[in-house]
């Protein structure tokens, strides 16, 4: 565990860690070594001789001096430590997953992310506190012991056998709590998702009468969650039970071995309490090995997915990186697919600078890929991928992101005001370059609207927009950000006559002077593209403009009826 952590952390806090390691060392032998010598301390108090105990002050006192530096430091340094730890986890991810393919990011990966970064780097950097537990539980007793073994060999041997009976009680009663606390945590889970899933899920509810018959499943998870918190709670009890018991029954063995001693006046009395004071502080430390034991899991657990984000391949970047030459896009007999199942296979498109192209075809055909290969969130398997007529796996990560812009189908915005969701285009804009962009994307209809004008907020995900409004902003952003190439994947949800003008001219201020691949998931809005690529089974089946691809009665041809069709299409109350 502690090697992962180095190897996670690097060299960079090595030295502290030695420095606080030493400290914690001393420490714990400094403690062991205080309480070992209580025991002459004692026999001569108890045995009336107090010049002679006096003297056993000085090494006590000394211990006890040693003990407090070595405890300040200690703790300082593992304040340090913790703090230095933490900041180099997070810079490592942060710096790790700003270089990993966009395609990583799906919604079960951020969620993980979001957990190693809201707990997880908490949870790992509290091996600190779990190294200074450990070296106590090991270092405290082991001087003790010396003390015990040079005071009374026979009670030494009498505490030793106890040892592992007790370490073992504790660390089945710790692994009988981690059980029930991970099914307890699992439950919780379940039911924080399940909330979450009923609050979202309140229009569909009501709007079908469902309001209280869509609780089944909350209700359910609740449950579950209450009997797995009694479990917890019922299950950690046996194991404390049994630890505080076997810890009772270790201290019995040194009370008994030392009495029989005292019988036998083999020993005198007072030296008898003293070793027994002694056997106690020896048996003390081994309470925390159960809690001990639990953090070691739940820090290594933690250790592990970090180390797991850390270990995914991060996008090849190239030694000597080419510039790109152009505008155009192409993808020449590209394939494709996901976790084996191919998509895209001999893909060929090639997106003449300064054209607008649409990619058209039915719904999962690949359409979205085609522009995901384009941005690099994924390496094509086989085929070429060109960017500005060069491979994109020999441009920058950088230089790519400066030429090619992404407007999302379904648009995520921020919950800042319009103009802050603008500006992420480019930060460095003017003001008035931000407002230039929003007027030529259609969004100030928008803002005038809102209560606050370009000061309201848009809410979490930019909720309190329509999604066609939506992606008038994103289309501001990619206006003001201003890069030779976008990539456009239209709006899937219905648009008001409004929305829908707005983004035909938004559409028409983007293709100006620029490269435009879009997915039209409405054909009316392509009519007027340079070309339109018909895509079905992982490959371009036709390709030319639409008057043309009317005539050829094909594929393109047999869509565009179906969308005829479906703009015919009427609610009459008959
Ligand atoms: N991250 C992913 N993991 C697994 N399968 C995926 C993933 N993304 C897309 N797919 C699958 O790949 C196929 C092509 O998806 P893609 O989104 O490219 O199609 P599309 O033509 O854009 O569809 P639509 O018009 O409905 O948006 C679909 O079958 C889809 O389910």
């Amino acid at each position: 565990m502690i090697g992962v952590l180095l190897r996670l952390i690097g060299r960079p806090h090595r030295r502290l860690f030695v420095r606080f390691f030493v400290s914690t060392v001393v420490y714990s032998l400094a403690e062991g070594a205080a309480f070992g010598l209580l025991v002459p301390l004692l026999t001569e108090l108890l045995g009336g001789r107090t010049a002679a105990a006096a003297w056993w002050l000085l090494p006590l006192a000394a211990a006890v001096v040693v003990g407090w530096f070595a405890h300040y430091d200690k703790e300082s340094r593992a304040l340090e430590l913790t703090s230095a730890w933490r900041r180099t986890l997070y810079e490592r991810l942060g710096t790790h997953v700003a270089r990993l393919p966009l395609g990583w990011f799906t919604g079960a990966r951020t969620a993980q992310l979001q957990q190693i970064l809201g707990t997880g780097i908490g949870t790992a950097v509290r091996t600190v506190s779990l190294v200074q537990a450990l070296v106590g539980v090991v270092l405290t007793p082991a001087t003790i012991f010396v003390f015990l073994l040079v005071a009374d060999w026979r009670v030494a041997l009498a505490v030793l056998v106890t040892v592992p009976v007790v370490v073992l009680v504790f660390v089945i009663a710790g692994r009988l709590t981690a059980r029930t606390e991970a099914a307890h945590h699992a439950a919780e889970a379940e039911a924080g998702a399940r909330l979450v899933e009923f609050a979202g899920a309140q229009p569909v509810l009501r709007a079908n009468g469902r309001s209280r018959g869509g609780r089944q499943l909350l209700d359910d998870a609740l449950e579950g969650q209450h009997r797995a918190a009694r479990r917890a709670v019922l299950g950690a009890m046996p194991g404390e039970n049994l630890g505080q018991l076997a810890i009772q029954l270790a201290f019995t063995t040194v009370v008994v071995v030392g009495l029989l001693l005292a019988t036998g006046a083999a020993v005198p009395a007072a030296r008898i309490v003293a070793i027994m004071v002694l056997g106690l502080h020896f048996l003390q430390p081994f309470a925390v090995v159960a809690a001990v034991a639990n953090s070691v899991r739940a820090c290594r657990a933690a250790l592990e997915r970090i180390d797991s984000v850390l270990r995914v391949p991060p996008l090849p970047e190239p030694d000597e990186p080419a510039r790109v030459a152009d505008a155009s896009v192409e993808l020449r007999d590209a394939r494709f697919g996901y976790h084996g199942s191919p998509v895209l296979d001999g893909f060929s498109l090639r997106v003449p600078a300064g054209s607008v192209t649409a990619l058209v075809g039915p719904s999962g055909a690949g359409k979205t890929t085609v522009t995901k290969l384009v941005a690099r969130f994924f390496d094509a398997e086989a085929g070429t991928v060109l960017v500005g007529g060069r491979d994109v796996r020999q441009l920058s990560t950088v230089d790519l992101m400066d030429t090619v812009s992404l407007v999302f189908q379904d648009v995520h915005l921020f919950d800042g005001t319009i103009e802050d969701n603008i500006r992420l285009g480019r930060p460095d804009a003017t003001r008035e370059q931000v407002l230039e962009a929003a007027r030529r994307a259609r969004v100030e209809p928008i803002a005038q609207r809102l209560p606050d004008g370009w000061r309201s907020r848009v809410g979490e995900g930019g909720r309190l927009l329509s999604g066609g409004e939506r992606q008038r902003v994103a289309i501001a952003r990619t206006l003001l950000k201003d890069t030779p190439i976008v990539l456009l994947d239209e709006a899937t949800s219905a648009l008001d006559a409004e929305n829908e003008v707005a983004i035909h001219q938004a559409l028409g201020e983007l293709a100006h002077g620029r490269t435009l691949l879009v997915i039209a998931h409405r054909l009316s809005t392509v009519t007027h593209a340079d070309r339109i690529a018909v895509l079905d089974g992982g490959r371009v089946v036709e390709e030319g403009k639409h008057r043309d691809l009317l005539a050829a009665g094909g594929r393109y041809a047999a869509l565009w009826a179906d969308h005829e069709r479906a703009r015919g299409w009427r609610i009459t109350s008959h």
